[in-house]
């Protein structure tokens, strides 16, 4: 089987206050999305809209006034593993670096400032690398230039800070790669770098999930896209057909604000996600009617392609 991981119905909410007196923040809701092996899905959509969520929940991060429903299964090789019921310690010592690699989003900030690249690498693949891991061809796979490894964070520029980052991800060999707004921050040139080496990951046969708000950027490189607004995944299905044909308003918003649509950005703001509104969020801040709106989040599926709230048009 090629799927990697499966996210099944995954629900997140943060209970504000004692047990949740002072409100309870939707952060992801009725999720279902499947990383394949070989394949980049890019995860988009607005700031605050869950993105980040969706990641702490699937590596067990997520704070203690979360409550989680649903299921995050990866398949490996031993055997699945619910990642939403799955204990800390299994979590530590098989899933976190080992099956599961997180690219995070700000790679400098991830570093520790006192020890040189090469020192950080060299613990990383002490305590996760598989046996015979090698530093130096880490380094090399992830574009390091040898001379860079001696250098402590501060003395890299981001571009190279990123690739520390990749090195460190990559270091225990994992299947699934999480990629948590790689790009931010960095200028074009080297946004399409980065891009480009998530993309040459999933041909390499990892399963990736790049979660970004650059659409233009999970254009040019994702297999697959899944589009999320105030919570919920509204439409998701091969990126060319999705981009090429988007069936929800969001997501044609989302694609008429890119510099070579109309460059008309979306109109107001997401909801608060302690208070989304009934039926479809989306035309409750578009404030249209469109016929295509089922008012609430019914789910359609066509083939591979998937639309919630709306019917495919
Ligand atoms: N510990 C927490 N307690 C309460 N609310 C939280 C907590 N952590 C996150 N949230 C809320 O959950 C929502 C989703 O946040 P998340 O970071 O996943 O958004 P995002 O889509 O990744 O945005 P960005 O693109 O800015 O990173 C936000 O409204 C955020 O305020
Ligand atoms: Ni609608």
């Amino acid at each position: 089987m090629n799927d990697a991981l499966t996210i099944d119905d995954l629900s997140v909410r943060f209970l504000l206050g004692r047990k949740g007196k002072a409100g309870v923040v939707r952060a992801a809701s009725e999720v279902s999305l499947t990383l394949a092996r070989g394949r980049m899905l890019a995860l988009v959509g607005e700031s605050g809209c869950g993105k980040s969520v969706l990641t702490s929940a699937l590596l067990g991060l997520l704070p203690a006034n979360a409550q989680t429903r649903g299921r995050a299964v990866l398949h490996a090789p031993g055997g699945d593993v619910d990642l939403c019921t799955a204990t800390e310690r299994t979590l530590a010592q098989h899933i976190r670096g080992r099956r599961i690699g997180l690219v995070p989003q700000s790679a400098a900030g991830h570093l520790t400032p006192v020890r040189t690249a090469r020192a950080q690498l060299a613990e990383t693949v002490r305590l996760i690398g598989p046996p015979g891991t090698d530093v130096d061809d880490l380094a090399e796979r992830a574009g390091i230039d040898p001379a860079v490894l001696d250098r402590y964070p501060h003395e890299l520029s981001g571009g190279m800070a990123q690739r520390v980052a990749f090195a460190l991800a990559m270091a225990g060999d994992p299947d699934v790669i999480l990629a948590d707004e790689p790009t931010t921050g960095l200028d074009r040139p080297l946004v399409d770098r980065v891009v480009g080496q998530l993309a040459t990951m999933a041909d390499n046969g990892k399963a990736v999930l790049l979660i970004t708000h650059d659409l233009a950027a999970a254009r040019r490189v994702a297999d697959d896209v899944a589009v999320m607004y105030a919570g919920r995944i509204v439409e998701s299905g091969p990126a060319d057909e999705v981009f090429a044909d988007p069936w929800h308003p969001y997501t044609r918003g989302l694609l008429d604000a890119l510099p070579d649509g109309t460059f008309t950005p979306i109109p107001g703001h997401p909801p608060e996600l302690t208070n989304v509104p009934d039926g479809c969020a989306f035309c409750a801040r578009v404030d249209h009617d469109d016929p295509t709106c089922t008012g609430d989040a019914t789910v359609f599926t066509v083939g591979e392609r998937m639309i919630a709230g709306h019917r495919p048009c």
